[in-house]
């Protein structure tokens, strides 16, 4: 079938390529040129593992191509919206401007027996509203809402094999249409949900606004553990084993970032408020606090290790990215930390695997090498805020003769405190003693 993608960012190039494996003649069309240019050439232009294999298989194979020109995509069937919706500068809500204004473009472009698909994470309401949008364009193209649950660092598997598919239709011939575009993914017999605009919409919403609950609940308990000795990943592993609650998304530390759980629960309270339902979800905004709580507390406990305060002393920052094996640094716990030790007169050297150049546009001021080694080298304290694998493997004995003095914060619960110590570090944990 042909297939556009319209945005090309993490959802749109991930979901463009698997669109191609799942044997579619899809373009992908975005309006960053630089972004088109790599991608056209099978370059992927952020790090997810396994997308590049992935674009090369489809270039490859003349299934896939790229385009600045929507034009480009005016013959396919099938049109998915991947444009980004994030936080509106001054407020909670989401800024629908690109989702607007990709459909505004579509409309002047589509077949009229075509189908759009938003992928976009939007407030509850807002495809009714496009729907308008389109008819009052002229264009009598349909519309479905089908969320999308990728998590960076595993996009491409959880696009070809995701836990379930969301449809949310205003016709049962579109649930029809999407049954297609998906049959090799329908056919491993993973749940799919047909349903209307507003839950399609709203499932999405709420799935990330649990996985927010769940990490606060657990980063709250680690706040109680602080103020009474207890260790909160013994907690979270005994609670874990309960499978009413579940291990996952129980680990405590510096809390959730990223472009999607911090945007999506604020504007979930913003469209809460709209609709006169503030109350409903009030607990986001102490699920927003606790998290936000938590860089401070990496922070204060910087401050602490080193007897007062950290002005010039030589601090180690590993991890920039917001989570590890992605190299996106937006809305980052860890760049956040970085930024405020340095804000705070730090003499602070970081280091990410992937994240340097995100971080470098975000943070210019922040000091940053590639080699942990050289972050970690005559540094008076080693805070690790994102749990790469290469930070959680260090050999303490080896990291303790690098470092003016062994002291480590261990801001994502990921090193064995027994071990560290035992090289004769200082070693503190977040919610764990
Ligand atoms: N990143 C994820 O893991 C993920 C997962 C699930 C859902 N989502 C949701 O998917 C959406 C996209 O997220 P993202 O992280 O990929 O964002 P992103 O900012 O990385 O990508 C958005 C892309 O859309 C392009 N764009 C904007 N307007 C356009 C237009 N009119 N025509 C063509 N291209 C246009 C931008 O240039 C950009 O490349 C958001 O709503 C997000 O909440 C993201
Ligand atoms: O126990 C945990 C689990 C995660 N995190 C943090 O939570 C954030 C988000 O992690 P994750 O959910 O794995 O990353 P994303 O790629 O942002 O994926 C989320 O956001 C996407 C965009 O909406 C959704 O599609 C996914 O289903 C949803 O998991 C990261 O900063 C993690 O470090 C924790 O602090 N503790």
């Amino acid at each position: 079938m042909k297939i556009s993608v319209i945005g090309c960012g993490y959802l749109g190039a991930v979901h463009a390529a698997a669109m191609a494996r799942l044997g579619h003649d899809v373009v992908g069309i975005d309006t960053d040129a630089a972004k088109v240019e790599k991608l056209s050439a099978g370059v992927a232009p952020f790090f997810e593992p396994g997308l590049p294999e992935l674009l090369s298989e489809g270039i490859g194979s003349g299934r896939l191509r790229f385009s600045t020109d929507l034009a480009d995509a005016a013959g396919a069937r099938v049109h998915f919206l991947a444009v980004g919706t994030p936080q509106l500068p001054n407020s909670d809500g989401a800024d629908l401007r690109y989702v607007h204004g990709a459909v505004d473009a579509l409309a002047r472009v589509v077949a009229p027996d075509s189908l759009i698909v938003g992928k976009s994470t939007v407030p509850v309401g807002t495809a009714g509203g496009l729907v308008d949008r389109l008819r009052t364009a002229g264009s009598r193209a349909a519309l479905a809402w089908n969320p999308e649950f990728l998590r960076e660092g595993f996009a491409v598997a959880d696009t070809l094999t995701p836990d379930r598919l969301v449809y949310g239709v205003a016709d049962a011939d579109d649930a029809a249409l999407l049954d297609e575009v998906y049959v090799d993914v329908l056919a491993t017999g993973i749940p799919r949900i047909v349903t209307d605009y507003a839950t399609a919409e709203l499932v999405k919403t709420a799935a990330n606004a649990f996985l927010a609950t769940k990490i606060s609940f657990i980063n709250a308990m680690a706040e109680i553990a602080e103020a009474t000795g207890a260790d909160v990943t013994t907690l979270a592993d005994a609670i874990g084993h309960d499978a009413r609650i579940g291990r996952r998304f129980l680990n405590a530390g510096i809390g959730f970032g990223g472009g999607c759980l911090p945007k999506d629960i604020r504007a979930f309270t913003a469209r809460a408020e709209e609709l006169g339902r503030a109350e409903s979800v009030a607990f986001l905004r102490q699920v927003d606090a606790i998290n936000l709580r938590r860089r401070e507390r990496a922070v204060d406990l910087a401050v602490e290790l080193l007897g007062g305060s950290v002005f010039e002393r030589r601090i180690a920052v590993l991890g920039l990215t917001f989570k590890p094996d992605s190299d996106d640094t937006r809305d980052s716990p860890a760049l956040d930390v970085a930024a405020r030790l340095h804000g705070l007169g730090a003499r602070v050297r970081a280091t990410d695997p992937e994240g340097i150049g995100n971080a470098r546009l975000r943070h210019p001021q922040l000091d940053y090498t590639t080699s942990a080694e050289e972050a970690l080298r005559d540094a008076e304290l080693a805070v690790l805020v994102t749990e790469w694998r290469e930070y959680r493997d260090l050999d303490p004995e080896r990291v303790a003769g690098l470092m003016a003095t062994p002291r480590v914060i261990d801001a994502r619960n990921v090193l064995d405190p027994a071990s560290w110590r035992a090289a004769g570090f200082a070693y503190r944990g977040l919610g764990r003693s």
